[in-house]
């Protein structure tokens, strides 16, 4: 939902058909045992040949950095203890390898690229090249603390595969398809062992835990959650375990495994006394999860017992926040503006507000959003805090819009490509999930079209994540994203984009996912930072299906509108689809003609030929048949703002008040008193949310003003103000947006 599709790029053609090719030919050799694989030293020449150059400065301006996702395979959901050993002379090409595994030793360094690579031996001295897909970037944990020489780890069901480049290699998708085997395991061979480098494998528990305490020191916190693991199977007392999982919290708290830490706190055993440290970094996990009531209970512990503890206090004031956004859905709109514009990302401290909604079955568009009761236009629906969110920065967008540098996620397999963020959402999702198994039912329950996923969530104690089904949702899902839609507001009103713009930042909400697209939709999202603002654009009774745009059905086609839906698999069925499908082609001809005569009556050098122009919009309303309520008038309200704002000038406040009525009907409003009569004005029913409603409403108050009509202008300036609401997302900004 207006994120960048790469088909409109010639690279992504291009990169496709070879991608295809490729993947043809490799097809062609399934099952194969290759003869031509490079011997050792050939292998180890060439990769530390390319780890060097890949430090060199490349000119990368061209370059169309991307994350091919290749035909969908599950992860392995086998037990270990049922998985056979394997060898890397015995791989067969193109085939999962499954009931299998490989013991692995990397004799490299790792070279970051898309993937992260390294050259592996087996205990057969053969080599290969693997590829671990969906890692952590390079800021959250370096590539060496995910393998690096002398790391020893297994890769379950191994898929052998022919690259890109010809060369033969391990492709690993699905992180929980590899087990880093910690020093003392028994599977490592006696072999590998003494060339483990600087492992001492033995300890009591304490000294164990004081190497945890410091890699802790060094900020060096997985290797720090393998001393205290260490340390946790040597005998200890009670109180010395109870020691060592709350140090290993803090590790899993930096490692933003929330979970774990939140377990080896003894959160849900908590006796009557726990020590400060645990209640506090309890609470520290349950706020990162979003559990804010249980964080507040936490916290209001630790206050009674420990006052003299300052930290714990201004925790809590965030946390009490926190819920409170949580139960109200009252926001400090003005601070998140500000906050959204300085933080890089702009993830805002917020916690979601979930309005009166409910998911339910709909006839048939699957699930869908419901007002639980009668809501009015404006009133907040969801205020939801991103489950996952990519930003990327106007600077890079910039570039990409040039397509000289461009970031794309490609799918082989159901040929569609993005442009932006996709690719960093896909891996932080999957190691999101794979850190914090809780918050994955949210996300696995969204809709991910046919694609059939595993069910088993778990094996050996270790989460299972599918990182197809994450690409499928996030298809299916994903919002693009402005930093802040005031600024997408601006540039509507600025006259600098009059379409609905596609962004390079996304995300996914997993709340707003249930909402179902309609064109005449009667509710829209506006963003601030990585929060999505859902506010009604009309008054909806209790039970009423909440709808948006996924595209904006302004300025296109409806052909064109419907090419956009082949995305997501359905056919718009509604009321302003329905219309244009039955509309016949001699009117859709003869409106294409009065379009193009209009543009020409408006264009007139000497002014806009006035006479033509009413003709004209007045035979284009006489093409519409079904009353504009029911079916909106997209052609007419455009050209009918120009005359508003054309009247506006010339202070004609009746013609100005009979162009804005215009508009509104145009857009589906039934309005009344939009004019010099003694009515009150009052919108009766709302019509289609657009950004131009804002300067139409305004318009309108200051005609009214013009005539002395102030109450009807007060009502004209409060609809202004609920038409900016639900745009923008806020109306504290009104007054410095409309000064
Ligand atoms: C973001 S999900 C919306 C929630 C989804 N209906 C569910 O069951 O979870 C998008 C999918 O919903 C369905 N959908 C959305 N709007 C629709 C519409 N107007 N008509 C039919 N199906 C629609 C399509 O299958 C689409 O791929």
């Amino acid at each position: 939902m207006n994120v960048h599709n790469a088909a409109d790029l010639e690279q992504y053609t291009q990169l496709m058909s070879r991608q295809r090719l490729t993947l043809q030919k490799a097809k062609a050799r399934q099952g194969q045992r290759p003869r031509d694989r490079r011997s050792r030293q050939d292998a180890y020449s060439k990769f530390m040949l390319s780890l060097m150059l890949s430090g060199r400065q490349r000119d990368d301006r061209h370059l169309i950095h991307t994350s091919l996702i290749p035909p969908s395979y599950h992860p392995c959901i086998a037990p270990l203890a049922e998985l056979r050993p394997a060898a890397i002379r015995d791989l067969q090409l193109e085939i999962h390898h499954r009931g299998t595994y490989l013991l692995l030793r990397s004799i490299t360094p790792p070279q970051r690229m898309t993937a992260i690579m390294a050259l592996m031996e087996d205990k057969k001295d053969d080599v290969v090249l693997l590829q671990l897909y969906q890692q952590e970037d390079e800021i959250s944990l370096e590539a060496t603390k995910i393998v690096n020489i002398g790391t020893i780890l297994l890769v379950k069901e191994p898929y052998f595969k022919v690259m890109g480049d010809g060369e033969y290699g391990l492709r690993v998708d699905h992180v929980s398809d590899v087990v880093h085997l910690k020093e003392g395991n028994t599977m490592i061979p006696d072999e590998w062992r003494p060339r483990l480098i600087e492992i001492e494998t033995t300890g009591t528990a304490e000294s164990l835990k004081l190497r945890g305490n410091a890699a802790v020191g060094e900020h060096r916190y997985r290797d720090a959650i393998t001393e205290y693991s260490n340390a946790l199977k040597q005998p200890a007392t009670a109180n010395q375990i109870e020691v060592i999982k709350r140090n290993r919290s803090l590790a899993y708290l930096k490692m933003k495994q929330f979970d774990a830490a939140l377990s080896d706190t003894g959160f849900s055993t908590f006796t009557s006394t726990p020590s400060d440290k645990a209640l506090f970094r309890a609470a520290e996990a349950l706020y990162y999860l979003g559990r804010y009531s249980e964080c507040c209970e936490v916290l209001e512990v630790l206050h009674t017992n420990f006052p003299e503890n300052k930290q714990a206090s201004e925790v809590l004031a965030r946390a009490r926040s926190r819920f409170l956004e949580q139960k109200t859905g009252k926001y400090n709109f003005k601070y998140f503006q500000a906050k959204a514009k300085k933080l890089q990302p702009p993830h805002l401290d917020a916690a979601s507000y979930i309005g009166p909604v409910e998911v339910k079955q709909t006839q048939s568009k699957g699930r869908g959003l419901f007002v639980t009761k009668a809501v009015k236009a404006g009133d907040l629906l969801l205020c939801e805090k991103a489950f996952s969110h990519a930003h990327v920065s106007d600077r890079a967008a910039d570039n990409a819009g040039s397509s000289s540098e461009v970031t794309m996620l490609v799918n082989i397999e159901t040929n569609q490509g993005f442009r932006g963020g996709q690719a960093d959402l896909l891996k932080s999702i999957v190691q999101s999930l794979y850190r914090n198994p809780s918050l994955a039912p949210a996300f696995t329950a969204l809709y991910h079209g046919p694609y059939e996923a595993v069910t088993t969530s778990a094996i050996d104690g270790e989460p299972v994540v599918d990182t197809f089904l994450v690409e499928r949702i996030i298809n299916f899902n994903v919002f693009g994203c402005p930093v802040s839609s005031v600024i997408s507001h601006k540039n509507v009103r600025d006259g600098k984009e009059m379409k609905e713009k596609a962004h390079h930042s996304c995300g996914i909400w997993t709340q707003a996912s249930y909402i179902n697209h309609s064109c005449t939709s009667n509710a829209r999202r506006a963003f601030i930072g990585d929060m999505m603002i859902v506010r009604a654009t009309r008054d909806m009774e209790s039970g009423t299906e909440i709808t948006f745009w996924y595209h904006s059905p302004l300025g296109a086609s409806a052909k064109a509108e419907q090419e956009k839906f082949k995305h997501w698999d359905f056919v718009c069925d509604c009321a302003i689809c329905q219309d244009s499908r039955d509309t016949k082609a001699a009117v859709a001809a003869e409106r294409e003609k009065v379009m193009k005569n209009l543009k020409r009556a408006y264009e007139n050098p000497l002014g806009i030929q006035m006479r033509k122009a009413n003709k004209l919009l007045e035979a284009l309303n006489n093409t519409y048949i079904r009353p504009a309520h029911e079916v909106p008038r997209l052609l007419l309200w455009d050209p009918l703002l120009v005359l508003v704002r054309m009247y506006a000038k010339q202070s004609d406040v009746v013609k100005c008040l009979d162009s804005a009525s215009k508009v509104l009907t145009s857009l589906g409003f039934i309005v009344v008193g939009a004019d010099t009569s003694t009515t009150s004005f009052a919108v009766v029913k709302w019509g289609l949310m657009i950004d131009q409603l804002v300067e139409t409403f305004l318009h309108l108050k200051a005609a009214f003003v013009a005539i002395d009509a102030y109450d009807d202008a007060a009502r004209a300036d409060e609809y202004a103000r609920t038409a900016y609401k639900t745009l923008v997302g806020e109306d504290t900004s009104f007054n410095t947006t409309y000064v």
